[in-house]
């Protein structure tokens, strides 16, 4: 088992306050990973849960029982960090034997437990060596080994992959996610790169500033951000936000902002400062007059072809609309040249809708028996 309850946790350095109130539960087999930008105090929460930093205020609880007390040893879960942390003059055999070397397991037991973890990350080749005669990969592997065979509750990951190159990442993360699939255990993870999140995780918990921006599938946050900071934050290039405003016109829910009209669907809505969100992979671009430039509901953007890159597969085209600047992905056939006036479209499922105060998303509630009732609301950071 390895389910764990975080509670209001809270952690101030001085005056810089790294962790601010963050509750979310972590089911028995989750994959969590926690993501967000450099400095939003991922890796001081997951310091928290390892007790390896006391929490300024909050509670923390694995399987029931409140650890928030418990020093680190006590508490069942392993720790794999981005440096590794191997003992450089023991050989991998001995780097692995030695947590079970530290609990007095039977010397039987830790040769068995040793050779069968060695043989589920393909390092029995390499027991015999010291760190030093490793790749960063095998070190990686040997670091995860040497978590495994403690058979610990959870596993906590601080960036374990950042310091190998981009085709090793690759490959170790395809074998993380398979691992994590084969053990069945839980798997706390810290990273700022949104690939590994959304390729490994069963859950995201979003952080920003210190707090809990959202929490979910990673589906969820691609297709439902709960704000503007998850929006901008998740895809590549990022969502395009748009300043906009949101009224009722011809019966019809419209958003406006210049050179930009999108038609949502028949009510009635009061008049609203938004920003509209719309991924460069939901937006086509024809030339203007063409008959797909004008749908009848969705989003128009008349714009100007400012620049494109060419990604190799497929290219992405960035152009003026009004005062900003709005990135579609095309397919690499299409040829648009800097200046070319352009529409962009988009479908009216694919647009996401943020207060501009708040930067909540808001989500359009009907009571079908009460169209009257109809009105936005602002779902809560976790899901
Ligand atoms: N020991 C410390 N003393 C003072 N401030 C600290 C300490 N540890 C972290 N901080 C501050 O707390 C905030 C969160 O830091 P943290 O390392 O948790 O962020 P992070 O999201 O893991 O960042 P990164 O991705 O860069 O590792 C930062 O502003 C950092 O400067």
């Amino acid at each position: 088992m390895g389910r764990l309850v975080l509670n209001q946790l809270s952690r101030s350095f001085k005056n810089v306050s790294a962790v601010k109130n963050v509750s979310l539960t972590v089911e028995d087999g989750d994959f969590l990973v926690l993501l967000g930008p450099s400095g939003c105090g991922k890796t001081t929460l997951l310091r928290m849960i390892a007790g390896l930093l006391e929490p300024t205020s909050g509670s923390l609880e694995l399987d029931g029982t409140d650890i928030t007390a418990a020093p680190s040893k006590k508490r069942d879960l392993a720790m794999v960090f981005q440096s590794y942390a191997l003992y450089p003059h023991l050989s991998v055999a001995k780097n692995l034997a030695f947590p079970l070397h530290v609990r007095r397991t039977d010397k039987q037991e830790v040769k068995k437990r040793v050779e069968a973890v060695a043989e589920m990350v393909e390092i029995g080749h390499l027991l015999d060596r010291k760190p030093k005669e490793l790749s960063g990969g095998q070190r990686q592997r040997v670091a995860v080994a040497r978590a495994l065979v403690r058979e610990p509750k959870a596993f906590l990951m601080d960036e374990p992959l950042s310091n190998l190159d981009a085709k090793l990442r690759t490959a170790t993360r395809q074998e993380l996610a398979g691992l994590h699939k084969r053990l069945g255990a839980t798997f706390i993870y810290v990273t700022h790169d949104q690939v590994e999140a959304m390729t490994m995780a069963t859950k995201i918990a979003l952080l920003n500033g210190g707090q809990l921006e959202q929490l979910g599938t990673p589906e969820e946050l691609y297709d439902k951000p709960a704000s503007v900071f998850a929006a901008g934050f998740l895809g590549s290039p990022a969502t395009n936000l748009i300043d906009a405003e949101l009224s009722t016109s011809n019966g019809s829910i419209t958003v406006m902002a210049p050179s930009l009209e999108a038609v949502l669907w028949d009510g009635q809505t009061p008049q609203r400062d938004v920003v509209l969100g719309i991924r460069p992979e939901h937006l086509s671009i024809h030339a203007p007059g063409s008959s797909a430039a004008a749908p009848s509901s969705g989003a128009a953007l008349r714009g100007i072809v400012d620049l494109s890159e060419n990604l190799g597969s497929e290219q992405v085209i960035y152009c003026r609309v009004g005062g900003n600047r709005v990135a579609v992905r095309a397919p690499r056939g299409m040829h648009w040249e800097p200046g070319n006036a352009v529409v962009l479209s988009a479908d009216a499922r694919n647009l996401h809708l943020f207060d501009r105060v708040s930067g909540r998303r808001l989500e359009w509630q009907e009571d079908a028996k009460h169209a009257s009732s109809a009105s936005w609301a602002q779902p809560a950071a976790s899901a």
